[in-house]
């Protein structure tokens, strides 16, 4: 009997002491120590890992009932509820021996307490952490259990393309989210929706609108959003993080409905920020109880404060996602955009989608391109404000290709090798969807080397552990471009697909909007390397501010806690081709600047 068996079998008996359980089985969430002097040495040190100083959050347990229905003593009176209990008590050690059962041949885990789970034990706080630390013990392809669902977390590159490419078949539905997915959005955004005939349609869809073609057809925007962005940093280069925001909102803006975003002040826009960053809360594993036990879903409203809430804010948010496609449809001379692209296939066919249809697939395309894109832009920044001899270099590849009168430009990607591959390391580095972006789901029962996963288990791609695996990353935190270019892999596992990292994820569910998100992501950089010198911002007492490459935010999206940066301008020459391409980048977007009606 393995190990993690043998622990099965004693968790069984430790259902009656599950209170005592929750009191000692604390877990204590590791990452790699901050640096506190300079931050290469702490890298070259591999410094052990330490206790993170916040402590897990931990929600009320409900084991008062199962410890009543365990000690419950005979009574010499004869009561009604002796059947009922007896059957309960029954029913539980039924479902115990069959996950028992099950869970013989599974993929290892951490012990689990019958009927409950490993939830308790799984921090709300940046949980990808524990999970690397799961994988660490427990090998590439782990157990955990969420009530009796069952997650496979997977920590190894190649268990990830075997299972979610290969059996892209198998493995390409969504798990319930009873939250986010049933209560707040009625599963009608792609992202949520479970494998079958509603996806495939809602993804043509998303494929019209996003394919390579669409993709050329929005390039501009982005070239002239990215000057913009340019001149945004020559004149108030303090707020970078603003400034990459504005811009990232304002392409998404473009495509999906065809008006600019000219300030994050917009009321419109800060309405649509609160929106996603009320649904990342949704989405954290472990944050609400109804995930693990669905049947919760079904409490009335009127005692369930938390889903009166959850479908309040859903109702809102419906109808602003409605408002603003319904803005577009009444706008005749709007230009070109996702949505205008709808309207006009709804008129020709009206029974191929609906209103609301249309509402939730522009919508989901600014909540999951816009932010995504950003967080990606600011770890690119903090990599080059602790890594600058890697900025160099890359300037050094820009200056020998770009002539001095003008900014990179789409034609010169094939010439700008180092560039690429600055843009590859940063999605491996630091990858914004850090557990992998929305979790998989089976369709069918299925066995990986000799191991049993069923029909409905969640499959987790942890990127945190996947682009950390020191198998196929050496040195895994330390920021280094060469990985791409083949001059560091020696002596590592090769990397099994083509990208070289997995950010966008895997199989039919990779990221739709990968092509557009790649072109920003190269416009931009480029764009910023050949203009600006990025450094560690000083102190009043001159001294140099070191950012800590682990301090990232909470979420189903993680991005860099705000941090200083000291960006300028290379040289007068290249402030003044700013200046004159910040003009005509403007006059181009003149025509994305209409009033709403
Ligand atoms: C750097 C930027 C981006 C990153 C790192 C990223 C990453 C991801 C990841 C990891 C997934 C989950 C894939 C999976 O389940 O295997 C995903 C899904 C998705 N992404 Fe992106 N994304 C980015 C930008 C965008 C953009 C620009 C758009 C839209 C234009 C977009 C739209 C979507 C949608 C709609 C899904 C859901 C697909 C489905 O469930 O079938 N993303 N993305």
């Amino acid at each position: 009997m393995s190990a993690h068996h043998k622990n099965f079998v004693n968790s069984i008996t430790q259902i009656q002491t599950v209170g005592s359980q929750v009191l000692t089985m604390e877990s204590t969430i590791t990452e790699p120590a901050p640096q506190l002097g300079t931050f290469s040495s702490a890298i070259q040190s591999r410094l052990p890992m330490a206790s993170l100083n916040t402590e897990p959050a931990f929600e009320p347990y409900p084991h008062g009932l199962v410890y009543a229905l365990c000690t419950n003593e005979p009574d010499a009176t004869p009561s009604p509820f002796s059947p009922i209990l007896g059957l309960s008590i029954l029913l539980l050690l039924f479902l115990v021996a069959m996950d028992y059962q099950r869970s013989l041949k599974m993929p290892p885990g951490p012990l689990p307490i019958p009927i409950l789970g490993n939830k308790w034990a799984l921090p709300l706080r940046k949980p990808w952490y524990k999970l690397k630390q799961w994988t660490d013990e427990y090998g590439s392809i782990v157990t955990i259990w969420t009530g009796r669902r069952p997650t496979i977390v997977i920590g190894d590159p190649k268990v990830a393309c075997d299972l979610l490419e290969r059996r892209s078949a198998k493995y390409s539905s969504r798990p319930r989210f009873v939250v986010l997915g049933e209560l707040f959005t009625n599963n009608d955004a792609l992202l949520t929706m479970p494998y079958g005939e509603r996806w495939r349609a809602t993804k043509k869809i998303f494929h019209l609108g996003l394919c390579k073609n669409a993709c050329d057809s929005y390039k501009p925007i982005q070239e002239s959003e990215s000057r913009r962005l340019a001149r945004d940093l020559l004149r108030d280069p303090s707020r970078f993080g603003k400034h990459l925001e504005r811009y990232t909102a304002s392409v998404m803006f473009c495509v999906a409905y065809g008006r600019r975003v000219d300030t994050l002040d917009d009321p419109l826009i800060e309405k649509i920020y609160e929106r996603m960053s009320y649904m990342a809360t949704l989405n954290v594993p472990g944050a609400f109880w109804a995930e693990s036990y669905p049947i919760l879903k079904l409490i009335p409203d009127c005692i369930a404060p938390w889903k009166r809430e959850v479908k309040r804010r859903g109702a809102e948010s419906t109808k602003m996602l409605l408002d603003l496609a319904n803005a577009v449809k009444l706008q005749i001379e709007a230009p070109e955009s996702f949505t205008k692209t709808l309207w006009k296939k709804h008129m020709e066919q009206p029974d191929s989608m609906t209103e609301r249809e249309i509402a939730y697939a522009t919508g989901s395309l600014f909540g999951a391109g816009s932010d995504t894109t950003a967080s990606t832009l600011q770890s690119f920044i903090l990599a080059m404000t602790c890594f600058p001899h890697t900025a160099k270099k890359a300037q050094e590849e820009l200056d020998r290709v770009i002539p001095k009168s003008r900014s990179p430009t789409w034609e010169d990607m094939p010439n700008l090798p180092y560039c690429n591959a600055v843009i590859k390391e940063t999605l491996r580095w630091r990858p914004v969807a850090v557990m992998g972006g929305t979790p998989h789901a089976t369709t069918q029962d299925d066995y990986y080397n000799g191991l049993f996963i069923p029909k409905g288990t969640t499959v987790m791609g942890n990127l945190w552990a996947i682009h950390h695996n020191e198998k196929y990353f050496n040195d895994s935190h330390n920021f280094i471009p060469e990985r791409y270019l083949g001059e560091v892999q020696s002596g590592l596992d090769k990397y099994p697909s083509r990208d070289g990292h997995s950010a966008f994820g895997w199989g039919r569910r990779i990221c739709p909007g990968k092509l557009l998100a790649e072109n920003s992501l190269f416009i931009t950089i480029t764009r910023i390397l050949w203009a600006f010198n990025i450094s560690k911002a000083k102190d009043e007492s001159g001294v140099e501010i070191t950012p800590n490459i682990f301090d990232y935010t909470d979420g189903f999206n993680s991005k860099p806690q705000p941090f200083f940066s000291d960006i300028k301008v290379r040289s007068p020459a290249i402030e003044e081709v700013i200046n004159s391409e910040a003009q005509e980048g403007e006059r181009f977007l003149g025509r994305y600047l209409y009033e709403r009606k």
